[in-house]
């Protein structure tokens, strides 16, 4: 075994299928899942996701060898203070966190001498639904899961994160904190705040035209993940505001102009935009 105790702060989609994954690979002598909704935790238990769950989180830290805290973004600063005291001298923290700097300065302002074993994480895989219901073993296979530690960081915490993410299937990258939050603003979050505006606005227009009713496939393709959790995802616009903020300006010019050459009729600049735009996603998905 590669260690005793793991306790998942937060049995969801993420906590739960990481635990999924460690419980498949025989790497976790022990599972404990912490949460606040005891139907969700008594189906992690059900589901065999965790061996034992509490909604106390001291109870939860205690005697932990790794602590996973996969909560919504907002809610980090919190568990950090209350874990604290209780945390071992040899407990490794680590995160899911979408967003990395917003997690680092909780870290920093809540986690005192425990700094130097926290390794922030973040997985680059996920589906639009949440709960411990819909987690899976297989879902960070062949998946990045990408890593920031900091200077404090102690390497055998990070040697030990990485281990343990190796173990679910996935391909483990570090980086900084800032490459981290401007890189994921532009391919993950932006996606997300445009559909999530797009279905709001033809929702608003439904009233008055069966919009819903005749979209096509790629309606369904481009708005799924307009389904994410409202929650989870106003804490990732807040935490990564500035960068988000930047790429949604960038993005705001380029759709200006492809709006000004659909209306000045303009073939050569529209097919320009839009063969340039397919060259890149057939070369992405290839
Ligand atoms: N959903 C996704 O596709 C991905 C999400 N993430 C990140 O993973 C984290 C968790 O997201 P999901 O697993 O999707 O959410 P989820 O909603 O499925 O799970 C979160 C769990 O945390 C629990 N929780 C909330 N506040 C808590 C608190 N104060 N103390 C203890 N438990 C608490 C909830 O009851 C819930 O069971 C977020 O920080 C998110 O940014 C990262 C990669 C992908
Ligand atoms: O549902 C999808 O396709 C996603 O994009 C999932 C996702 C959501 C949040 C992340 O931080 C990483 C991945």
């Amino acid at each position: 075994m590669l260690i005793q105790r793991l306790t998942i702060i937060g049995v969801g989609l993420i906590g739960g299928s990481f635990a999924r994954a460690l419980k498949r690979a025989r790497v976790c002598a022990e599972i404990v899942g912490c949460g606040r909704q005891l139907d969700n935790l008594q189906e992690a238990l059900r589901l065999g996701v965790v061996d034992h769950y509490t909604t106390d989180l001291a109870t939860a830290v205690q005697d932990a060898d790794v602590v996973v805290v996969a909560v919504p973004l907002g809610h980090i600063a919190s568990v950090f203070a209350t874990i604290r005291p209780i945390l071992a001298p040899h407990t490794i923290i680590t995160d899911v966190g979408s967003a990395k700097a917003s997690v680092v300065a909780d870290a920093y302002q809540e986690l005192g001498e425990h700094i130097c074993r926290f390794v922030p994480g973040h997985p680059i895989a996920g589906t639009e639904k949440s709960g411990v219901a819909a987690s899976f073993a297989s879902l960070f296979e062949n998946r990045r899961v990408i890593l920031t530690p900091l200077a404090e960081t102690d390497p055998q915490a990070t040697a030990l994160i990485t281990q343990l993410w190796q173990h679910t299937g996935a391909e483990v990258v570090s980086m900084s904190v800032e490459h981290h939050d401007e890189v994921l603003a532009a391919t993950s979050h932006l996606p997300h705040v445009l559909a999530y505006s797009l279905v709001d606005t033809l929702a608003q227009m439904e009233d008055r035209r069966e919009i819903f009713r005749f979209a096509a496939g790629g309606f369904r393709d481009f708005t799924r993940i307009a389904s994410s959790d409202p929650k989870m995802w106003h804490d990732i616009c807040l935490a990564n505001r500035t960068a988000i903020l930047h790429v949604l300006a960038h993005f705001n010019a380029d759709l200006a102009e492809l709006a000004d050459a659909i209306e000045q009729g303009d073939s050569a600049h529209i097919l320009s935009i839009f063969s340039r735009a397919k060259t890149a996603r057939d070369k992405f998905s290839g």
